[in-house]
């Protein structure tokens, strides 16, 4: 399983420099959708140029305008970009043809998809093979997990790549890693933790325990 950071509501100077400190366990940065809306592509830019070893994901959050706006992430330098699970399918298929374009990838994201029996299988069928399982910041804050959804969606999915987030931390991915997730996205666990590299350490060995 791999380790994705999320960067959302952080500075791009302050996460250039927590991305020094933790790079060594991080295998994707993820550059969130308030980083981007308060930086722009310049943040994706600069990931790159600062960790060309690393993946770049562009939480992009697509639902309209697929193909140019997945071009402008993959221009940018972003490996993956992300695009609303429940958003028309057109815009679906043109993300996967800007991916085909350039090479990358595109997460489809779970948010709020009410019914996934029905949804994963027409996204499959569309192409994508790539699948965020999400629960977003305000439902967390009504005490929803992404563990149910990460469950049936890995029940559901054929052979796509999963990642999942929605308030991850040290003591809690144990379970996302038994559920079959091939990459885990965390944010505040590591972003607002006490000791934000201590962190970072934590999840990795568990991740690679
Ligand atoms: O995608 C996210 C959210 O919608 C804000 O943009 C977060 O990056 C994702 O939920 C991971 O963050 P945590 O839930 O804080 O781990």
């Amino acid at each position: 399983m791999k380790l994705q950071l999320a960067l959302d509501d952080i500075s791009l100077k302050d996460a250039l420099d927590l991305g020094e400190k933790v790079k060594n366990y991080i295998d994707i940065f993820e550059m969130g959708s308030p980083f981007i809306i308060e930086n722009g592509s310049l943040a994706i830019k600069e990931f790159k140029r600062r960790f060309p070893e690393k993946k770049i994901l562009a939480d992009t959050k697509i639902v309209d305008a697929g193909s140019y706006e997945a071009g402008l992430a993959f221009k940018a330098g972003a490996d993956y970009c992300t695009v609303i699970g429940l958003t028309d399918i057109l815009t679906i298929k043109e993300c996967l043809k800007a991916a085909r374009k350039y090479n990358k990838s595109i997460f489809v994201d779970t948010i709020n998809i009410e019914n996934l029996n029905k949804r994963i299988p027409e996204l499959e069928a569309a192409g994508v093979d790539h699948i965020s399982v999400h629960v977003g910041v305000d439902e967390q804050a009504v005490g929803k997990t992404p563990i149910d959804a990460l469950r049936q969606v890995k029940s559901l999915s054929n052979n796509s790549i999963l990642s999942v987030a929605g308030g991850i931390k040290a003591d809690t991915v144990d379970l996302y890693k038994k559920s079959g997730a091939d990459i885990v996205i965390v944010g505040g666990g590591i972003n607002h933790a006490k000791n934000s590299v201590l962190a970072a350490k934590k999840l990795a060995e568990k991740i690679n325990d």
